[in-house]
């Protein structure tokens, strides 16, 4: 029985983008007022620095500042999750500790990365992410990007620590997703990755989830959710099925992030560009986009309609 208070993390997490100023450098300002958008949307939390936070491209004073303007503006208000995954097992740790200090609510992070390691490695890594703060930890499982494919005896002995609330998993395996549910117990968070996948997830075990397609659309993502707690299924699945549309165009952009940046610039939320070697919007792509936006702005108000 794990003595955190999980309900702030259950439902919908964004995997927020990172802020950009015109010459590259992290922008809090813009960081904030994102943020803040985010509060209103009516969302859980956030997730912070991980694959959608480009915090793989950034350094830990750059990662640190990024979080410090979300917790900053909305940390009393949302759930903030604090990714922290690095190559070095250092720099986790000093990102963890700031995590504690500045207020976020969770950390969490990808096995380390760069080198192929064998469990062990994986593990003494995160056990001394976990040993450095008191924060809940959540561990991030994206086999198709680390190379790590956690199994679920590495799972059970984490997932037996207090500390350890729950895992996100991007694999898209439902399969894996019940197995771990099931290895991590009732109390333990299962958290979906595969936004494509989102009721697949929930009708499988997941508590919720946190997406990198989240923050471009969180009323249809808030819309699944709510149908599915109702057991409205066929509701659900029709959302899923409108959101996966649009998530299919996005990914047909040069990069995911460069095109969920440049939807939030046309509605006032200007980010910057992704950072090398991540792909801006392509000039002549322009108009694509910004039908796109038209056409996630309108499903979003039917979703309000419908009551998120
Ligand atoms: C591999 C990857 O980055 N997965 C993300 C997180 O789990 C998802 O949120 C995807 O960005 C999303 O499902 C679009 O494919
Ligand atoms: C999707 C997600 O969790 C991430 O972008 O890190």
């Amino acid at each position: 029985m794990k003595s955190y208070n999980l309900d702030g993390f259950r439902g919908i997490t964004i995997a927020m983008y990172s802020c950009y100023d015109a010459s590259g450098e992290i922008d809090v300002e813009a960081a904030r007022r994102l943020a803040r958008y985010y509060a209103e949307s009516g969302v859980k939390g956030l997730y912070v620095g991980g694959s959608s936070g480009e915090g793989m491209l950034q350094s830990v004073t750059e990662r640190k500042r990024m979080l410090e303007a979300v917790v900053g503006e909305v940390g009393d208000e949302l759930t903030i999750i604090a990714h922290v995954g690095a190559p070095a097992t250092r720099d986790s740790v000093e990102l963890a500790i700031h995590a504690e200090k500045v207020g976020a609510h969770a950390v969490s992070t990808v096995p380390a990365i760069y080198y192929r390691l064998p469990a062990p490695s994986v593990e003494a890594h995160w056990q001394a992410i976990i040993d450095s703060t008191d924060l809940p930890f959540i561990i991030y499982h994206i086999p198709q990007t680390t190379g790590f494919q956690l199994s679920v005896s590495l799972l059970s002995k984490m997932a037996a620590q207090e500390k350890v609330i729950g895992v996100k998993i991007s694999a898209e395996s439902t399969f894996e997703l019940q197995q771990f549910k099931a290895a991590g117990g009732k109390d333990f968070l299962v958290l979906n990755g595969p936004d494509e996948q989102y009721l697949a997830g929930r009708s499988i075990g997941a508590d919720g989830g946190i997406g990198g397609t989240y923050g471009v659309m969180p009323e249809l993502f808030l819309r699944i959710e709510s149908c599915f707690e109702q057991g409205l299924l066929a509701e659900a699945q029709k959302w899923q099925f409108i959101v996966n549309e649009l998530i299919v165009e996005l990914l047909s952009f040069p990069s995911l992030y460069g095109a969920c940046k440049a939807i939030l610039k046309l509605r006032g939320y200007d980010t910057g560009e992704p950072r090398l070697p991540l792909l801006p919007v392509a000039e002549s792509d322009l108009s694509r986009i910004h039908a796109l936006n038209e056409r996630i702005l309108s499903l979003a108000a039917q979703a309000k309609g419908a009551g998120l």
